[in-house]
């Protein structure tokens, strides 16, 4: 398989250093890269893809595996997961060339219309309303649904994306349990997320489509590109307030590499402020804690953290031929003989989405995400007394499992230091559920999503929700307001979208780290380019997000240097 440019072909400067090669980083490499004279060295952290990885049902096999994921523990929560192992979380994020791209779950979503002209209204990010992102999603998108071909979807672009339009009588059911909660059918990527759809994922004949083999691997030829992988950025060097290239260690020698232009951080929403801090860019009563001299005073750099979470636990019973079984045998020959059957399906997500309203001033409050798969093994996070009392008797059951997701959360955390050895995970503080209305949210959707699964339809199809008490909260009564608050803090779960933690906004806001246009407010020659740098969590998943952060990013830079870039854009 691929593994990059030889470190004896390295030269000891390029115009541009992009730090991983994740979701944004591959994209942004694939544009800037596309000027001959541009010659541009992108470094990631991690190796190739693994097999499994283009398997879209052995998607949850990555998840904590030490190879993939960089395995970044939260600091102990107060507000949720109190049942997860020292109330910690494992906060999973991609090591590995393609990123979160090559891990993730494939859901291909881009969120409401209103989160985008609010990160132009609220925080002067110019360029980045609903319209003008619109534009970069259809031009990179390539759908395969015939049913889709209108103004919000693309046809030509590199990132192949299937909608799971497939019918069972499990779905059919749903459906129809949601019609009868007065949610309407609708298309996830339309900038109106609200009611019921069919999954679209990130999954083109049957196979993932990560950013690196979307966008660059089909330009891995170009001689101005040069990819070092298995090479861990340490630090930014700068003078004075200028970058002005990076150290990376690779086989255990460090690198110093020169950065003529620019240096673009694309190292994600934990690895990026972590990597500002550890080169001296940071809030400077932080950056004192430790031994690393500040360059810049930045208060921003860790601050805003969000991420998408939520709570399982609503177990419900539903026949065989509902479920998918991570080791079906055949499925996976199936599989390799002609890339069909139920393995294509993306991490058992094929029932498709329902976005809920529980609130009046939002249509998309909760997400409500169906999984029904069998031996998934995914990282749950819970002390092993909970997870057997709780799992093992319903271990042999066919379940469905809804996952009740906040898509705008009110709590907000923060990433920093725990030492000045870049070998070292950050701090990740994510303080869930500390808004107290994020509870309250969930619970109203709880009460949701059990009226759905206890549905006339549901019934019809045998599908029962199990009056199965997790152990914390054994003393409520089951599916009463006090329960399911009890569930919600203690089998709390979140889909790994960190972000904000560098965010965008006016140069005279106190907690912006980057400016409209990704430049480091107060520095020369960085940039910032992954979901970082999001002012606000939107109601989409993160993918298409950091494609999009990626793709403007390299739409900047050759505007910046005066290439014939897509102004308009
Ligand atoms: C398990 C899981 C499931 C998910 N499911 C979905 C989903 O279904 N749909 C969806 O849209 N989103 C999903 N996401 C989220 C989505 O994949 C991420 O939000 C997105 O990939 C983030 O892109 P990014 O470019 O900001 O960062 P990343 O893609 O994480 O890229 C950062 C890259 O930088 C590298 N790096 C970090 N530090 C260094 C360093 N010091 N030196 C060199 N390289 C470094 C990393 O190895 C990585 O490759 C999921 C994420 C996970 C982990």
């Amino acid at each position: 398989s691929y593994n990059g440019t030889r470190t004896s072909d390295l030269l000891e400067e390029y115009d541009f250093i992009i730090v991983g090669g994740g979701s944004a980083g591959c994209r942004l490499a694939e544009k800037i890269s596309a000027v001959q004279r541009f010659r541009v060295l992108l470094i990631e952290a991690g190796g190739p893809p693994p097999f499994s990885s283009h398997i879209p049902m052995m998607a949850p096999l990555a998840l904590t595996n030490p190879e993939f994921d960089w395995n970044i523990r939260s600091e102990p929560q107060k507000f949720a997961m109190l049942s997860n192992i020292d109330q910690r979380r494992t906060m999973s994020a991609g090591k590995v060339i393609g990123g979160g791209s090559t891990v993730n779950f494939m859901a291909y979503q881009r969120g409401s219309r209103s989160d985008f002209d609010n990160w132009e209204k609220k925080y002067g990010a110019e360029g980045w309303n609903w319209e003008k992102a619109l534009k970069i999603f259809t031009l990179d998108e390539r759908t395969d649904d015939e049913e889709l071909r209108n103004e919000f979807h693309g046809l030509s672009g590199d990132l192949g994306v299937h909608t799971y339009r497939e019918k069972s009588a499990m779905k059919d059911a749903l459906f129809e349990a949601a019609k009868g909660e007065g949610f309407a059918f609708s298309d996830t990527n339309d900038g109106d997320d609200s009611g019921f759809y069919h999954l679209q994922s990130t999954v083109r004949d049957g196979q993932r489509v990560n950013s690196f083999g979307a966008f660059l691997e089909p330009h891995l030829s170009r001689k101005n590109l040069h990819v070092t992988l298995y090479s861990t950025v340490m630090k930014v060097t700068f003078e004075d307030k200028s970058a002005t290239g990076v150290v990376f260690r690779k086989d255990g020698t460090d690198i110093f590499v020169k950065a003529v232009r620019e240096v673009i951080l694309s190292a994600g929403a934990l690895k990026t402020p972590q990597l500002l801090l550890l080169s001296g860019v940071g809030p400077k009563e932080h950056i004192a804690d430790f031994d690393v001299r500040l360059v810049h005073d930045l208060p921003g750099v860790g601050q805003n953290f969000q991420d998408h979470v939520g709570f399982i636990g609503l177990l419900t019973e539903v026949p065989e031929s509902a479920v998918v079984d991570v080791n079906d045998v055949e499925a996976i020959q199936q599989w390799l003989v002609d890339k069909s059957g139920p393995m294509t399906s993306p991490a058992g997500l094929h029932y498709g989405v329902l976005y809920a309203n529980v609130t009046v001033e939002r249509k998309s409050d909760v997400e409500m995400l169906f999984f029904a798969l069998k031996n998934a093994k995914i990282d749950l996070g819970l002390e092993a007394e909970t997870l057997m009392s709780f799992y093992g008797p319903v271990l042999e059951k066919n379940l469905l499992q809804p996952l009740l997701v906040l898509m705008r959360p009110k709590s907000r955390g923060r990433v920093g230091l725990v030492s000045s050895n870049p070998f070292d995970n950050p701090s990740v503080d994510p303080r869930y559920l500390s808004d107290p209305q994020d509870v309250k949210t969930l619970v109203q959707a709880g009460k949701q999503a059990i009226s759905i699964l206890t549905s006339a339809a549901m019934k019809a199809a045998n599908a029962t929700l199990l009056e199965h008490k997790f152990p914390a909260c054994e003393s409520h009564e089951i599916f009463s307001e006090e329960y399911l608050e009890c569930l919600v803090r203690h089998h709390s779960f979140n889909i790994f979208h960190p972000c904000c933690t560098c965010r965008m906004g006016r140069p005279d806001d106190p907690l912006a780290v980057v400016d409209h246009r990704l430049k480091v407010h107060g520095l020369e020659k960085l940039r910032i380019a992954d979901n970082s740098i999001i002012p606000e969590i939107p109601s989409g998943h993160l993918n298409a997000h950091a494609i999009l952060i990626g793709h403007k990013a390299g739409n900047f830079i050759l505007e910046d240097y005066a290439m014939a870039a897509r102004t308009e854009l």
